[in-house]
C-alpha cells in the first residue's frame, strides 16, 4: 500500500515525507520542512502507523463505512447500525468515528449535538449517546454549527490521525468509521493510518440506481488497490412501502439489477437491503432512536440481517 506521511504544515501537492521527491519537488518549495525532508532524516517507517496500532488494540472490530455517491445514506446507515449494534447487547461496546471532516452529522444523528468532547489524561473523552455507545466527530470541536471546515489535504490527514490516536475509546467491540463520499484524503489518510491496525474492512452504502454503483465500483477498486477487504455492499432506499396504503413501489429504481447483481458481477458479498422510509429520515434529523420510535419499520428487521451478514463477513 502506499503510504502518504504529510505535516500538518506541509503545502497542498506534499510528496509526502517518505517519498523519493521528499523535499524535492516543485510543490516543496517554500516549504518549511523542506530542508529536513531533503536531508532524508525523516525517512523510514511512519511511526504514527505504529502508535495507531497500539492505541486501537482494545477495539475488536474497526469498519470504515463508505459510498461512492454522497448523499446515498452512508451516515444515516451508519448510525442505524450503531444503534442496533448497541441495542442487540448491553455488554457490547460501539463507537463511532465521524472522519467527514467537512460535512459532520454523527453529532446530529445519533442526538448529541450540543455536548461536548473532554481532555482526560488518557485523552479526548467521546460522547456518550447511551452507557454503551460513544461518538466522537469534528462537529464537537467546532466553535458553532455553522461553521465551515475549510482545511486542505494534511490538516486533514492531522485530524484524523488525532482521532485515531488521541481518543480514550476504552475497550470497544465495535468502531464504526464514516467518512465523505468517494475516495479522497479522508480515505487515504484513513486507510494508511490503519494498514497496521487490523482494520476489519469496509462496508460500502449505495441506492439501486446505475448512477450511485458507477461510484461504487470506483470505491470498490480504492479499496482493492489500497488492500481493504470489503465486508459488503448496502442497498439503501431499496423500495418503499407507504404507510397509509402499504403499496410498495420503487422511489430509486434498479433498472440494472441494483446493488445485488453488481455483487454478483464484481464477486464481493452483498449485504442486504434497507427501505425508504420517510420516518427514518425525520427520526435521524431529530437526532431520536429509531428503534424505540418507529418498531414497526421494516427498516428493523433489515438492519439487523444486515449486521447479521456483516458478522459473517468478518469472520470469513
Ligand atoms: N432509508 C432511508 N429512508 C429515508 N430517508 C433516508 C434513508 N437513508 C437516508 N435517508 C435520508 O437521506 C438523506 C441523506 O442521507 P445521509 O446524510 O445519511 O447521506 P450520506 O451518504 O451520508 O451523505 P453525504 O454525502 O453528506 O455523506 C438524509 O436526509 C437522510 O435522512
Amino acid at each position: 500500500m502506499s503510504e502518504v506521511q504529510v505535516p500538518n504544515n506541509a503545502p497542498e501537492h506534499c510528496p509526502g515525507t517518505q517519498s523519493d521527491d521528499a523535499g524535492k519537488a516543485s510543490a516543496c518549495a517554500g516549504c518549511p520542512n523542506q530542508g529536513i525532508c531533503a536531508s532524508g532524516a525523516v525517512k523510514g517507517p511512519n511511526p504514527d502507523i505504529q502508535l495507531v496500532k497500539e492505541r486501537l488494540e482494545q477495539v475488536q472490530n474497526k469498519i470504515l463505512i463508505l459510498s461512492g455517491k454522497g448523499g446515498v445514506g452512508k451516515s444515516t446507515v451508519t448510525a442505524m447500525l450503531s444503534r442496533s449494534l448497541a441495542a442487540a447487547d448491553a455488554n457490547r461496546n460501539v463507537a463511532v468515528l465521524d472522519i467527514d471532516i467537512c460535512g459532520p452529522s454523527q453529532p446530529r444523528l445519533l442526538g448529541v449535538l450540543n455536548e461536548q468532547v473532554h481532555q482526560s489524561g488518557s485523552g479526548w473523552s467521546p460522547v456518550y449517546v447511551e452507557d454503551n455507545l460513544s461518538v466522537m466527530s469534528i462537529g464537537f470541536l467546532l466553535g458553532s454549527q455553522d461553521a465551515a471546515v475549510i482545511w486542505r489535504g494534511p490538516k486533514k490527514n492531522g485530524m484524523i490521525k488525532q482521532f485515531l490516536c488521541e481518543v480514550d475509546w476504552g475497550n470497544l467491540d465495535f468502531l464504526l468509521m464514516d467518512t465523505p463520499p468517494g475516495t479522497s484524503d479522508e480515505h487515504l489518510s484513513a486507510s494508511t493510518y490503519l494498514s497496521e491496525a487490523n482494520l476489519s474492512g469496509a462496508v460500502i452504502v449505495t441506492t439501486p440506481q446505475e448512477v450511485a454503483l458507477l461510484d461504487v465500483r470506483k470505491e470498490i477498486d480504492f479499496c482493492k488497490k489500497v488492500n481493504i477487504k470489503i465486508l459488503g455492499v448496502i442497498e439503501n432506499m431499496s423500495g418503499f412501502v407507504c404507510p397509509s396504503c402499504k403499496v410498495e413501489s420503487e422511489i430509486f429504481k434498479a433498472n440494472t439489477g441494483g446493488a445485488r447483481k453488481m455483487c454478483e458481477d464484481l464477486n464481493v458479498p452483498f449485504l442486504g437491503q434497507l427501505p425508504l422510509d420517510p420516518r427514518i429520515a425525520r427520526c435521524c434529523d431529530e437526532g431520536k432512536d429509531f428503534i424505540t420510535e418507529i418498531p414497526d419499520s421494516p427498516a428493523i428487521k433489515a438492519i439487523n440481517l444486515i449486521i447479521e451478514n456483516i458478522l459473517k463477513s468478518i469472520k470469513v
